[in-house]
């Protein structure tokens, strides 16, 4: 039954398709005509075998959007499976959606009369659909429809729950569903559980995203989206950058991205804000938007077109693939289908990215992988499913682990300090249990340094490790990339940990330059800061010190444990007493330095690789040996800086011992002195009783 009781017909043959005017991930609308009534309709082809949801919710969609009566909102006029398609039949709205819109002539974002006015005709079917019971759970720019009369209804109930829902259902919705960028926090942690607040955050994202042509976080992959989303403070409309929009605009998307669904308003609340109370009607404000543009199927081409050409200049694979999935992901799309050991590489992988210091917003050299590499592919919905539900809650766990403003600071900034990195690195192997002990051994610090640089470098230069990539694989092909990442990184790596070791306790005395140049082991060692700050308790107790590219960890630090205190003599021994330790710390400054000698003495071999690790330069090993001549050369010129080191060293161990034997006579004099004194007093207190 169509509108004003007009029946539409199920059978195929009653429409004729015209041209394409959209497409999602799982859907082509086409505009056609209903030939009895000769009326312009337009009919959105799912295609069942590429639907990532089950028939029972495409019913639904189905069936939700037969029964929607509001002029905000798009309703079906029928729907009927053809082949392995389902046809859902829709007014057809000419101007065709936002996003559109503004790829084809607002690249910058519309003005504010017109965003208000859109704005509010999209609240108001959210606050019909709340009102019926529904989520939208998908509010974007791309479902907000316009029509040649500026007309605006809200589409699409593809991933659309309905909050009556009782048992599977209902528990379907702690499930991630919607498109990253819009998506609201509560959202991105399962297990939480979301309420039509949800669709008001997408709704505030909505708004920025009307406003600067882009939904904010847009150009990152979507795995940083999500973090950022969970971590960051929320965006919003910047007061010097968007200046030329009103206080009350931003005013009313301040409230919409609160990050505590609790705090934001309801959708009836929120249409009774003086923003919304301004706007003008969309006759006046919409419609003079499409003014000269060509029909919608021609831009929708056009868009198309565009799209090919981008690909076309990229032809390098990796930048074919980055250009193909950035392409998607921008067109406001949302095919991902998170799988959790994705997320988890992913999770490692974009801490060190955002090491990358060149990643911006407006970097167009980074580009991310993800959703199906099509150009009729667009849209989806993320979806995990229940299962993975407990990963990604511990994985969303992990992440709280990190302290926000530290993330802020990563994420804005663009730049780790390097111990930051490695800290990071061996703190997420500490929490994923992949190192029993917090105390990770220095060799371990020194191989997961590797790791992360290696890791790092990979990144910034190719598209195959980038976070969104992944997603876009099949399990085979992940299977491939992991198998050569860690053959990429592992003859280094593990050439690394094997020499080190080899070398007994080589890896505590390398540690140690840092703290003994500072010549005084009875220096406070203290946290360098950066994400120390961040680490949990234990992991705090355990690692002492952060200096440049190392951490120190308890357990390296036999060699310089602070002296045990030697019980205090009293009184007239106080000159002693305060002796003792410094003399304790020379002789123990003297002993490490030895120890750093003979280290190196014994395994030139590892510091070579410790130092390739320490410089970033993990140079590949030669295999053949055509290679030899160059390698020794290259290794000359390190022995002979290493050797270069030790005799440095061997000074300072001279200089120490000296200062060692002077302080020892010094000490020796003083017990002297000190026994002639206390010599004396006895003698003039017995010669005092005597007489
Ligand atoms: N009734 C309509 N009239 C005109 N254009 C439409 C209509 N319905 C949809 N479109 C166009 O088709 C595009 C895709 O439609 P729709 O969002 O329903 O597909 P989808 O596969 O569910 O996409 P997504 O998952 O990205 O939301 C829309 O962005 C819009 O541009």
């Amino acid at each position: 039954m169509g509108r004003m009781g007009k029946m539409y017909t199920v059978n195929p043959n009653d429409y004729k398709l015209l041209e394409e005017v959209g497409y999602g991930a799982s859907a082509v609308v086409y505009r056609a005509i209903y030939i009895p009534f000769n009326e312009v309709v337009a009919i959105k082809c799912l295609d069942l075998d590429r639907c990532n949801s089950n028939l029972d919710d495409i019913r639904r969609e189905a069936q939700t959007m037969s029964l929607i009566d509001h002029p905000n909102v798009i309703r079906a006029y029928c729907s009927f499976v053809v082949d392995q398609n389902l046809w859902v039949v829709m007014p057809f709205m000419a101007e065709g959606s936002c996003l559109h819109l503004m790829k084809i002539a607002y690249h910058e974002g519309f003005e504010e009369s017109a965003i208000g006015s859109i704005l509010k005709e999209t609240l108001k079917a959210l606050e019909y659909l709340h009102r019926q019971g529904h989520i939208h759970r998908d509010v974007k720019a791309g479902n907000i429809l316009l029509d040649t009369n500026g007309i605006v209804k809200l589409a699409d109930f593809g991933v659309s729950a309905c909050m009556f829902d009782t048992g599977d259902r209902q528990r379907s919705r702690n499930t991630f569903v919607g498109t990253p960028c819009w998506m609201a926090p509560e959202v991105l942690q399962p297990g939480s559980g979301y309420n039509s607040k949800a669709d008001i955050w997408s709704f505030g994202i909505t708004a920025l995203e009307l406003a600067h042509g882009h939904a904010p976080f847009s150009k990152y992959p979507p795995m940083k989206v999500l973090l950022m989303t969970i971590q960051n403070a929320p965006p919003g409309l910047d007061y010097d950058r968007d200046k030329k929009f009103s206080k009350s605009f931003k005013e009313m998307v301040a409230m919409c991205l609160v990050k505590d669904q609790t705090k934001r308003p309801t959708a009836e609340k929120l249409i009774k804000h003086s923003f919304f109370k301004n706007a003008k009607p969309p006759e006046l404000s919409v419609k003079k938007l499409f003014a000269d543009l060509p029909p919608l199927w021609n831009r929708v081409k056009a868009i198309q077109l565009k799209d090919a050409a981008q690909l076309a200049l990229k032809r390098m694979p990796s930048a074919e693939q980055e250009a193909l999935s950035q392409s998607e992901y921008q067109r406001g799309v949302s095919a991902w289908n998170f799988d959790l050991e994705d997320l988890k590489a992913q999770a490692s992988l974009v801490r060190d990215d955002d090491d990358i210091p060149e990643m911006r917003e407006e970097d167009e050299s980074i580009k991310f992988g993800g959703g199906k590499a099509a150009i009729g592919s667009q849209s989806s919905s993320v979806k995990i499913n229940s299962n993975s539900e407990m990963q990604l809650a511990e994985y969303s766990r992990q992440l709280s682990g990190c302290e926000l403003p530290q993330a802020d600071n990563f994420i804005k900034k663009g730049k780790l300090p390097e111990s930051d990195l490695l800290e990071t690195s061996s703190l997420e192997k500490e929490r994923n249990g992949s190192i029993s002990e917090a105390k990770a051994s220095t060799s371990e610090s020194l191989m997961a340094q590797a790791k992360a640089k290696t890791v790092k470098s990979r990144q910034t230069h190719s598209g195959p490790l980038m976070p969104g990539t992944v997603f876009s694989h099949s399990l085979s092909e992940r299977g491939r990339t992991s198998e050569r990442f860690e053959n990429e990184i592992h003859p280094t790596a593990e050439r690394v940990t094997r020499e080190l070791r080899k070398g007994p306790s080589f890896s505590g005395p390398l540690m140690l330059p840092n703290r003994a140049s500072a010549n005084s082991l009875s220096a406070p060692i203290k946290s360098s800061g950066g994400f120390r700050d961040s680490l949990d308790e234990k992991s705090k107790t355990n690692l002492v010190q952060i200096k440049g590219r190392f951490s120190v960890t308890s357990e390296n630090l036999d060699l310089v444990k602070p002296v045990n205190q030697p019980p205090k003599e009293v009184s007239h021994n106080s000159v002693h007493a305060l002796l003792l330790p410094h003399l304790q710390n020379l002789f123990q400054q003297t002993s490490i330095q030895q120890d750093i000698i003979i280290s190196l003495l014994n395994s030139l071999q590892p510091a070579e690789a410790i130092e390739a690790a320490q410089n970033g330069k993990l140079l590949p090993l030669p295999h053949g040996s055509e290679n030899n001549g160059s390698v020794e050369a290259a290794s000359s010129e390190r022995e002979k800086s290493l050797l270069i080191k030790i005799i440095e060293l061997q000074n300072r161990m001279v200089n120490l011992t000296d200062e060692l034997n002077v302080e020892k006579l010094k000490y020796e004099r003083l017990q002297q002195q000190l026994k002639a004194i206390s010599g004396r007093e006895e003698n003039g207190e017995r010669s005092g009783v005597d007489a």
